[in-house]
């Protein structure tokens, strides 16, 4: 039976070494739960928590009510898919799955019936009778999800499991988990440091950097409403510029270090003169008479999109350079625009993202919460 999984301010430390200083999260029986960061920031170590192969030095793992802490992996009931694939070389794709149910002692005939019905689901009934070495990678892909699953697990854990497969495979293939994951309705953990992927193939995402989660959140909102400079610089690009505050009478701007200025609603807790970080993603400008000048430093057509790079007055950038897409079919720019161009540029004052320029830099967007 799927369960949830409730995760409350657990903590892992290597000898003396903190990874996690204290995470939470509580994952929904049946939903795709993605674990999103850079290398090295704690996703797999928080997976083989979850899976039972690393101890847990604080906090609490439970699944639906019941407390997993100390209870050994092959009692968790869990299915797991790795990056690579882990399947017996010498045993058949039908061996490989059947393998599972033999060791939990079913009968011949349940076997036979679950083995049968997950070849289906997973599409390999037409080379059960191979050995891996004769599928490509995404089969025995297959073959490892279909393993994992066959065994009714509480939840289903993969780690980077698209990773070996070139990047056409793997757009298939992600497509594939996902809809097998919807028809078996089984809670999913998945691990990956691709955004794209992750924004592809979650329900949430949790986006972790150095042991913490830093938001949590469906695709959606996290890209157009991250919670901090650092979630709206791992996930797609954004386009930092140094800005003020300034509360007028009854209005609020957020003034451009060039001077340009938008006036906005929805803003949190905010003083005049308050330094800020403005966020904005590279399809959110349009080509206006009045806005942000600057200057066209390379541009790429890309069929649908011109991606440009641009120069702007020195002390405008947290970052040096930028790129916008524009998208011709939306009449952004009526024409391409060359090396050397002069434009202004005016970005979309309901898409735009404000951050505290503290060290923290949380969004001061109204609504915007880390957790969900
Ligand atoms: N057995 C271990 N002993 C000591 N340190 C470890 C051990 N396993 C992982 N670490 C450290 O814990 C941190 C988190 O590692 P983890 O593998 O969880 O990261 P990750 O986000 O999954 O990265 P990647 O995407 O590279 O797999 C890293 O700094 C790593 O060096």
């Amino acid at each position: 039976m799927s369960v949830a999984i409730h995760i409350d301010h657990v903590v892992k430390r290597y000898e003396q070494v903190t990874i996690i200083p204290d995470l939470s999260a509580h994952i929904k029986n049946g939903e795709f739960f993605t674990l999103l960061g850079p290398s090295g920031c704690g996703k797999t170590t928080l997976l083989r928590m979850i899976a039972g192969f690393n101890s847990i030095e604080g906090g609490q793992i439970k699944f639906d009510e019941r407390l997993i802490n100390d209870i050994p992996a092959h009692k968790r009931n869990i299915g797991m898919v790795f990056q690579n694939y882990a399947i017996f070389p010498h045993l058949t794709v039908r061996e490989n799955v059947e393998y599972g149910l033999k060791l939990r002692g079913l009968d011949k005939a349940a076997i036979k019936k679950k083995v049968d019905d997950i070849l289906k689901v997973v599409k390999i009934e037409d080379y059960q009778d191979r050995l891996p070495e004769r599928l490509s990678g995404g089969q025995q892909q297959r073959v490892a999800l279909a393993r994992a699953i066959v065994i009714h697990p509480n939840v289903l854990l993969m780690d980077e499991p698209l990773s070996n497969l070139d990047a056409k495979l793997r757009i298939e293939m992600r497509s594939a988990i996902r809809e097998v994951q919807n028809q078996v309705g089984i809670t999913t953990v998945y691990v990956t440091h691709d955004q794209e992927e992750a924004l592809a193939i979650s329900d949430r995402i949790a986006v972790m950097h150095a042991g913490v989660i830093q938001q949590i959140g469906n695709p959606q909102s996290i890209y157009t409403r991250p919670y901090n400079v650092f979630v709206s610089t791992f996930i797609g690009h954004s386009n930092l510029f140094a800005g003020k505050i300034k509360v007028d009478a009854l209005k609020t701007f957020v003034v451009f270090n060039d001077g340009y200025q938008i006036e906005l609603e929805h803003l949190g807790e905010v003083t005049d003169g308050q330094e800020v970080i403005i966020s904005v993603r590279p399809e959110e400008f349009s080509v206006q008479e009045d806005g942000l000048q600057c200057t066209i430093s390379s541009r790429v057509f890309l069929g649908k999109y011109v991606n440009y790079k641009l120069a702007f007055a020195p002390n405008m950038l947290v970052a040096n350079q930028v790129s916008i897409e524009f998208s011709q079919d939306l009449g952004h720019a009526e024409r391409i625009f060359e090396q050397g161009d002069m434009i202004t540029l005016r970005p979309n004052k309901a898409k735009i993202n404000i951050f505290t320029a503290d060290a923290e830099a949380k969004n001061l967007i109204k609504g915007v919460k880390q957790y969900e």
